[in-house]
């Protein structure tokens, strides 16, 4: 028999099952079974390239990626079916969801991707389970939504963490103010705005010899940089620096207190899918996490539509804004015409590098 009838044939047995005090040990042993042969469905097959499996990759769309990661069964396939109209299976054992369900949540007049992914486990980025294409997929995201089950709270935040710390990612941090460039000669030319406090020229030298780096230029910014971080500078290509907003699921099965408990460490919030609890909050926070801007941009003779702005990131310029509209128009730019909080008077003529803000309004006067 192979995997997929195996877990047909307990699938049904499942279904066949009575609940009672009699059946309950069978039916946990049918479970731990199922997600066992389910978690066989996950490991790449010989032969197949890391990792395999088809259609993992979804097409990147709308404003921002969000990535759903956590164990199994928390809730992210009853989140998903709450938040967004896509519809992703949900059911009572493990691994259920086997490859990456896309979903749209609009919000704001922007319209955010939402990946529901399999679950993973401790050892995923290691290649255990389809461990490694979800990391891959959190790395490529905007934000990451790691959903914790509220009954089981334990250290799973801190494994999870140390699953996406070990493949480079970092959460919830900025990239080290560490200058570092790798020249061809000149040695090693240290210097720092202030001395660093964890740091400093001979540990920096040992480990650029270890990397075989003989040549480069290294300015710190920050006092506070560590080891940690300038080896983070020096694999800079395989960095990447992520949000992280932390959801705690199944509130509606623990006490009070211990919601409390939960809701007060960083970046978090407690949900209940089955109750509808704390939904709404939870979509404010995914949008404030992700610090995107709505632009309203109007065409001369043309009304405004607030229903429907363009969708920038933070840190966005007038560039940036007529980029999103049309590849040509910067060709043609001559200023653009701003009103709002970005400026003093409204409107206000700008240029190309003036950086906007949240609900601008904005003009672009071309040749
Ligand atoms: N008590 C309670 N149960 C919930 C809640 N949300 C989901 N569940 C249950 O948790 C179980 C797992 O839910 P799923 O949405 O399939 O979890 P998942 O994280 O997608 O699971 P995998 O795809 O297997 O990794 C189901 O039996 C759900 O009904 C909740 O808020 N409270
Ligand atoms: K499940
Ligand atoms: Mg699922």
């Amino acid at each position: 028999m192979g995997i997929l009838e195996k877990i047909q044939a307990i699938q049904e047995e499942l279904n066949r099952t009575q609940k009672n005090k009699a059946t309950e040990y069978h039916i946990g042993l049918l479970k731990g079974k199922l997600a066992r042969y389910r978690a066989q469905l996950l490991e790449p097959t010989p032969g197949s390239s890391a990792g395999g499996g088809q259609g993992f990759e979804v097409q990147k769309s709308g404003d921002a990626r969000i990535a759903l990661i956590g164990f199994p069964s928390v809730g992210k396939s009853s989140l998903l079916s709450k938040i967004t109209k896509t519809k992703s299976e949900v059911a009572n054992y493990a691994f259920t969801t086997l490859t990456s369900v896309p979903g749209v949540l609009e919000y704001n007049g922007a319209e955010l991707q939402i990946l529901d992914l399999p679950g993973i486990i401790q050892g995923a980025s290691e290649g255990k389970g389809r461990g490694r294409q979800v990391i891959a997929t959190a790395k490529t995201s905007d934000l990451i939504l790691m959903i914790l089950d509220a009954t089981k709270a334990g250290d799973q935040r801190a494994i999870l963490e140390r699953e996406l710390e070990s493949v480079g990612i970092r959460l919830n941090k900025d990239p080290p103010n560490i200058y570092f460039k790798v020249k061809k000669q000149g040695g090693l030319k240290f210097n720092a705005t202030s001395p660093p406090k964890y740091l400093d020229e001979k540990i920096v030298g040992s480990i650029l010899r270890d990397y075989k780096i003989h040549n480069a230029e290294i300015l710190v910014r920050d006092e506070n940089v560590t080891v940690e971080d300038f080896i983070d500078v020096i694999n800079a290509s395989h960095r990447s620096y992520v949000r992280c907003l932390y959801a705690y699921n199944k509130i509606d099965a623990v006490s009070l207190e211990e919601v409390d408990r939960l809701a007060k460490q960083p970046h978090t919030v407690v949900i209940s899918c089955e109750l509808d609890l704390g939904l709404d909050d939870l979509v404010e926070r995914i949008w404030s996490d992700l610090s995107l801007l709505r632009i309203y941009t109007k065409r001369r003779g043309q009304t405004l539509k607030f229903d429907e702005p363009l969708v920038v990131r933070s840190n966005s310029t007038v560039e940036s804004v007529c980029d999103s509209i049309h590849r040509s128009i910067k060709d043609q730019f001559r200023y653009a015409l701003v009103w709002g909080a970005s400026v003093k008077y409204s409107p206000q003529k700008c240029g190309l590098q003036h950086p906007v803000a949240d609900e601008d309004v904005v003009s672009i006067v071309t040749k």
